[in-house]
């Protein structure tokens, strides 16, 4: 699994699969990750050959990472939707998420075909990815090697992915083995894709949800809630998500301050799988008791380290710790950051099932 060490690193927890509960308590990894690098000067290896002066990817700024893993099983696999068979009904009407596109192109289509971003991902082939963990699951070349479901599989030929980016290889199978993740990934890399597309291939095959969650209550019981420490970036996930998610079944609603919370409580009242949310909403929604995230199965943190700059740590402490989440070893935790100094491993890894120092 493991790649060249000069440009990534991975901290892991247990890999081996344990049983959902109790877990000892996590260790905390060590604190030699990556040291932060200046952002701005960071250029996406997909962007690195769009103007002409731009320097060749073998020359551009190394990323800093690559996905890093640990585990632990979730409970079983049912067949909510039949892996990805028809969804209910009331799903039909859903509005298009990819506007009048609403064919389903029936082979990947070619990249020198793409017509949405020009997006060169060919250029990641070379970024090294290392993994850590006891019998990682082992990465996949496509997605047809990976089990997502034909709903979701008809999403992603819609988005025009040909192949998964290094971070969705390695991520995606360890997040459908039920694992906890901790991903250290640079901005750009496809990390949307690789936490949403479990999560949302999770809850189509999870057992049907009550009816209380679907809708109709006062309450919002989602069962993932995906954290972002920013509007801008809950409101790109959230449409990536819903892209994904379109006519899955799996319902994606946000929630960010700076906006009415007139609107979002509408959204949440309709029923959610998925919620997006920042910090500082959620606890206002938590604290007006208009969600309860007693439901949740999967928790997934993007731009862990932007949360924490960003002061968020005591917000995230108390909707992961002292509200009615179910603990780690009963949710799924997927940690993505572009950096994992030892502040924030040593602020996320309890949040995670049986950490271990790294090697
Ligand atoms: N496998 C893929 N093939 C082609 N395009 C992809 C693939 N995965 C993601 N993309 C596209 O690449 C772009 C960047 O992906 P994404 O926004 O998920 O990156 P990210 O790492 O989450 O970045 P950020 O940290 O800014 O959120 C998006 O336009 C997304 O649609």
């Amino acid at each position: 699994m493991a790649a060249p060490s000069r440009t990534s690193w991975a901290d892991v927890a247990d890999a081996e699969p344990a049983p959902p509960a109790p877990v000892p308590a996590a260790a905390p990894a060590t604190s030699n990750g990556p040291a932060r690098a200046d952002r701005s000067s960071y250029v996406p290896p997909h962007l690195r050959n769009r103007s002409s002066n731009a320097p060749p990817v073998s020359s551009a700024p190394p990323p800093r990472a690559a996905p890093g893993l640990l585990g632990r099983p979730t409970g079983g696999v049912g067949g909510r939707f039949g892996g990805g068979g028809a969804p209910p009904r009331r799903w039909d009407r859903e509005p298009n998420p990819f506007g009048d596109e609403e064919e389903v192109p029936a082979e990947p289509v070619p990249f020198d075909e793409h017509q949405n971003t020009g997006i060169n991902f060919e250029a990641y082939e070379d970024i090294p990815v290392e993994t850590s963990g006891r019998e990682v699951p082992p990465a996949v070349g496509t997605f047809a090697e990976i089990d997502l479901g034909a709903a979701l599989n008809d999403n992603i030929r819609r988005c025009k992915y040909v192949r998964p980016t290094p971070v969705q290889r390695h991520a995606i199978p360890i997040s459908l083995a039920g694992r906890d993740l901790m991903a250290c990934a640079q901005t750009g890399s496809g990390k949307t894709a690789a936490f949403c597309f479990p999560i949302i291939s999770g809850i189509m095959r999870g057992p049907p949800m009550q009816r209380s969650q679907r809708g109709g209550s006062r309450t919002a019981c989602p069962l993932a809630l995906i954290l972002s420490p920013t509007r801008e970036l809950s409101m790109q996930i959230h449409e990536e998500a819903r892209k994904f998610s379109y006519q899955t079944g799996v319902r994606v609603v946000v929630a960010y301050g700076g906006a009415p919370i007139t609107q979002q409580l509408r959204d949440l009242e309709r029923g959610v799988d998925i919620l997006v949310a920042t910090p500082g909403r959620l606890v206002d929604l938590l604290e007006r008791a208009r969600v309860s995230l007693q439901s949740i199965r999967y928790l997934a943190l993007d731009e862990a380290d932007r949360m924490l700059d960003m002061g968020f740590e005591p917000q995230v402490r108390r909707i992961v710790e002292q509200m009615d989440m179910p603990p780690r070893g009963v949710r799924q935790t997927l940690l993505f950051s572009a950096t994992f100094p030892g502040e924030i491993q040593a602020a996320t890894t309890p949040y995670l099932t049986r950490m271990h120092a790294r090697p």
